[in-house]
């Protein structure tokens, strides 16, 4: 039984995955993971619209968590990824990697070594892209990314989407990634061969042969134990029982934007008044763990339309064919990600930069008796949510018993410019949804539907049916001002001999989804390491 590593990473996830294959590719370096979840084998995995089994209730491979939306507007439920993979492995599979004023922006805000010249490299080398390489694309890499393929049903909708979006002002583009000025296209996705490319199987994996690399799967890290002010190990909980693994150089916190924050508190990083009331000595006294808790806030539009929708391959006799067909070939249907466009919108064309994303899915639910369902009749669903939420909600534990869930509140569209931006958005796909493009195929919008018209209306629907994207982020800000909770090299201030690295660190949300910048954010963290020793 391992008892001591060089470096200790917690959370096998898209961030930890990347470090560990970085940090352990250095033969001098001793490697030690600690995942929670279970191995990432199962065929839920691997098969892309196997994510819908994968988020429901009682799966083995999430978290599940209680979120209050804000107010007294109820609650929710939350879910990221327990698994060798961590959310990479359930993840939706969109290929997004934000915009270079993003990265730029994070620079500005006193993140030194994160703006966009400094990640482009990561995403570059990341890469083995279908599209080819370009100055800012990469081929030959780990990652393996393809876009969504053509010649298959739905096409001639998805071009009408895009001939529509065009017509209202986003231009259609070849690599959404690598259109900052906003554009519509075929979704970039983590899918390969029809099989699903989590940060596992691109980075991991094919590190395991390495003798200097250890990784333990259904093992809790409970606490970050301190020599006064050193991290010096980690207590574990595994089937056996609970032990200490120690660290010799330094323990890296990759668990995650909920568990991060959560595992600092419990260690006695936080607030000292709520670590003291809960009992935990307190290590250093951090009022910013658990706050600046940033989310995508989704809304999804439903139409009507006289065909292209696939609604009637996911269910009854069509699926069990198509799940067989997965099965034999790795092919059809259930080899696509959830959504097939993705576009950078700007709902006012004054804007420097587009303000909202939005996703096209050729597929449409409604509230059935056995809850949601695929509706019978052929649906469109374009979603999205604004990029640059302002809101800022927070997290907390509420207990010193590891296993309780923490108290978090997502605050969504509770700033004004957050509220104006939600209005524009759902206008933007309503404009979108009618024009010519889409004359001949479009029957009526559902959702919101036409009795919802005014802002006041459109905000009502937004706050009431609107949801998490998963992207949750920004609980362990990350900047050079003294209040911040990690400084631009992920080390945790007011302790040595620990850093944290996932979407914790970021000090905002980037354009679009996470995975891709959780996981050049490892890879930027472990060049950071290995350039300091
Ligand atoms: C359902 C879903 C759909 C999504 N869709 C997309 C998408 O299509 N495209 C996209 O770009 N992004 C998507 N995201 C978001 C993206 O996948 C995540 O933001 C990203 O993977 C987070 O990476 P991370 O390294 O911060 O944490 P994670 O990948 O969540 O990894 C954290 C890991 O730490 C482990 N861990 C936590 N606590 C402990 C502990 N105490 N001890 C040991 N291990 C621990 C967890 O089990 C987990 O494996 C989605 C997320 C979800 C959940």
């Amino acid at each position: 039984m391992i008892d001591t590593a060089d470096y200790i990473i917690v959370g096998a996830g898209s961030a930890g995955c990347v470090l560990a294959a970085e940090l352990s590719s250095d033969p001098s370096n001793n490697v030690l993971l600690v995942e929670s979840g279970p191995a990432d084998r199962h065929f839920l995995i691997d098969m892309p619209r196997g994510v819908g089994k994968l988020m429901a209730p009682g799966n083995p491979h999430i978290w599940s968590y209680d979120v209050t939306k804000a107010g007294n507007r109820g609650t929710e439920k939350w879910v990221k990824g327990r698994a060798i993979g961590g959310s990479s492995s359930v993840n939706g599979m969109i290929y997004a990697r934000g915009f270079a004023s993003d990265y730029d922006r994070w620079a500005e805000l006193g993140c030194t070594g994160w703006g966009w010249a400094d990640m482009v490299p990561h995403f570059k080398a990341m890469e083995d892209h279908e599209l080819g390489e370009t100055p800012e694309r990469g081929v030959g890499g780990p990652l393996r990314i393809s876009t969504h393929p053509r010649k298959v049903a739905g096409d001639e909708l998805c071009e009408a989407v895009i001939d529509a979006a065009a017509e209202a002002g986003t231009p259609r583009v070849a690599d959404t990634n690598a259109s900052p000025q906003g554009g519509i296209g075929y979704q970039a996705r983590t899918i390969w061969k029809g099989k699903r490319q989590s940060a596992a199987k691109a980075f991991l994996r094919p590190a395991l042969a390495r003798k200097n690399l250890t990784v333990i799967s259904d093992t809790d890290v409970l606490r970050i134990l301190f020599d006064g002010q050193r991290a010096s190990g980690v207590e574990v909980r595994d089937a056996s029982g609970v032990r200490r693994i120690d660290a010799r150089r330094e323990i890296i916190v990759s668990a995650g934007a909920i568990q991060s924050p959560k595992l600092l508190q419990l260690s006695g990083i936080g607030p000292a008044r709520l670590l003291q009331d809960l009992g935990i000595a307190v290590v250093h006294d951090q009022p910013q763990v658990g706050r600046n808790l940033r989310e995508h806030f989704y809304l999804q539009t439903k139409y009507r339309v006289k065909r292209g929708s696939l609604n009637h391959e996911f269910a009854g006799p069509r699926l069990l064919w198509n799940v067989l067909r997965y099965v034999i070939a790795s092919s059809g249907p259930m080899t696509h990600a959830a959504q097939e466009l993705i576009g950078y919108v700007k709902t006012e064309p004054a804007l420097s930069r587009p303000d909202c994303q939005i996703g096209v899915g050729l597929y449409s639910m409604g509230l059935g008796p056995k809850g949601l369902e695929l509706d019978k009749e052929p649906g469109l669903t374009i979603g999205g949510y604004p990029m640059h939420p302002v809101s800022l909600g927070e997290m907390h534990i509420v207990s010193a018993d590891p296993d309780a869930a923490p108290y978090i509140l997502a605050n969504y569209l509770t700033d004004p410019e957050d509220q104006a931006t939600a209005v524009r958005l759902v206008r933007y796909i309503r404009k979108i949804a009618s024009q010519p493009a889409l004359a001949e195929l479009m029957i009526e919008e559902m959702m919101p539907g036409r009795a919802v018209q005014t802002d006041d209306e459109i905000l009502a629907d937004y706050l009431a049916r609107g949801g998490t994207a998963y992207h949750v982020a920004g609980t362990c800000r990350m900047g050079s001002d003294a209040a911040s909770v990690v400084d631009p090299l992920a080390r945790v201030r007011g302790v040595s001999g620990l850093r944290v690295v996932d979407t914790s660190i970021f000090p905002e949300l980037p354009s679009g989804n996470t995975n891709a910048p959780a996981m050049a954010a490892g890879r930027n963290v472990a060049m950071m390491i290995r350039k300091d020793r």
